[in-house]
């Protein structure tokens, strides 16, 4: 199977134990196996580094998280965890400014690993003019540090103190960690040491599963990156939280792989992302070599259901429905089952082990899952 660059996916590669050593350099499949030491030094830090605080003056009218990319997916989670449940609306701001309404009854959580992300300082900064109340995640001594700490706010250091390396795709569990507390400081949803514990535990597990040594026959990372490998991933979650976790293996394909996904969630799929199963790009092409060199050719649509324990009953039919429908279009299925009760540990089930799917994808295509190239250049040349 080809890549859209004339790559090629050779499963033997995911078991080819000094290709998975030397295809990457940087320890991208190290980092995803620190997930839950992650969640155990985010813990303490958090505590550490007093995030309790928020709760001392009461519950803000909403909390806003700015950040993007890994960081916003924290806002997306945070506000999947209280949507139901609490009194307080949570909002993601991905850009350089707050909404009109944001003022100093509100809580602004600013998430960035790196401190220095341009859009994330911003609104951060806006924040702070507005009178917030702030807290913060991310590398100590940056931008980002100094704006919380000058407002008053905790900031929790990830990089630094938790001695977490790497991309802020990376460090997903560090960053998310503090802003939940928050939360729960606040009586907004249940979340201790206990539940983090469990989370670790879950993510623990996932890596002993997903370890590289483990054979792809049996290795259920490696499985999903073979299953992902030569289609186009139509990603969907069937509930809020199980929707977070559809958008992060989609940016992760992308930054990982350089490979593109579509992602939704259900119920809202099902009104139009539906409609690519009778699409050009929909059922097996009978004449399509599936190991062809040329790019793109051959590639079709494969639909990732990434379901929650929890579904609205409603929800239930309509995956059922859409299960039928893609296999009577020839749309192959794939189901991925979170797991757990606590709503954290179901994220850890389905996040654990598409972050290790998505890196095996890149590792099957000879790509460096660290290098993003692209992205970067961007950045570089809006920068100048
Ligand atoms: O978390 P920070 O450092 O603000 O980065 C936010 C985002 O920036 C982008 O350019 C990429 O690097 C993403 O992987 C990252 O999630």
């Amino acid at each position: 199977m080809s890549g859209a660059g004339g790559a090629r996916f050779e499963p033997d590669r995911l078991d080819d134990q000094a290709y998975l050593v030397e295809g990457d350099p940087s320890g991208v499949l190290r980092s995803v196996a620190s997930s839950a030491a992650q969640v155990r030094a985010a813990y303490r830090s958090a505590v550490e580094n007093g995030v309790a605080r928020v709760g001392r003056d009461g519950r803000p009218r909403a909390i806003v998280v700015a950040g993007v990319g890994a960081s916003a997916l924290v806002g997306d989670v945070l506000e999947a965890l209280c949507r139901y449940g609490a009194p307080v609306p949570v909002v993601t701001v991905r850009g350089h400014r707050l909404p009109g309404w944001v003022g100093a009854a509100d809580l602004v959580i600013a998430v960035s690993r790196s401190g220095r992300t341009e859009e994330t300082v911003a609104a951060t900064a806006e924040a702070v003019r507005r009178g917030c109340a702030l807290v913060g995640a991310g590398a100590p001594d940056t931008p980002l540090s100094a704006l919380v700490e000058r407002a008053g706010g905790p900031y929790v250091p990830v990089g630094g103190a938790t001695g977490v390396a790497g991309q802020p795709r990376a460090t997903l569990w560090s960053l998310m960690v503090p802003p939940i507390l928050a939360a729960a400081a606040l009586g907004l949803l249940p979340a201790g040491e206990s539940e983090f514990e469990s989370v670790a535990k879950r993510l623990e597990d996932l890596a002993h599963r997903c370890r590289p040594s483990s054979e792809s026959f049996i290795n259920p990372g490696k499985t999903l990156a073979m299953d992902l490998a030569g289609t186009l991933p139509v990603i969907w979650g069937t509930s809020p939280l199980a929707a977070v976790a559809a958008h992060r293996l989609a940016d992760r394909l992308s930054e990982d792989a350089g490979y593109p996904a579509i992602w939704g969630e259900l119920p809202e799929a099902a009104h139009n992302q539906i409609v690519t199963f009778d699409g050009p790009l929909a059922g097996r092409d009978i004449f399509a070599d599936p190991f062809a060199d040329e790019a793109g050719e051959g590639t079709r649509l494969r639909l990732f259901l990434l379901r929650d324990v929890e579904e609205h009953p409603q929800v239930t039919r309509s995956r059922t429905a859409a299960v039928r429908l893609a296999e009577d279009r020839g749309v192959p299925v794939s189901e991925i089952l979170a797991e757990g009760v606590h709503p954290l540990d179901r994220l850890a089930a389905l996040v654990g082990l598409c972050d290790y799917a998505s890196v095996y994808l890149a590792l099957g295509y000879g790509t460096d899952p660290a290098s993003a190239a692209a992205a970067t250049e961007l950045q570089a040349r809006i920068s100048q």
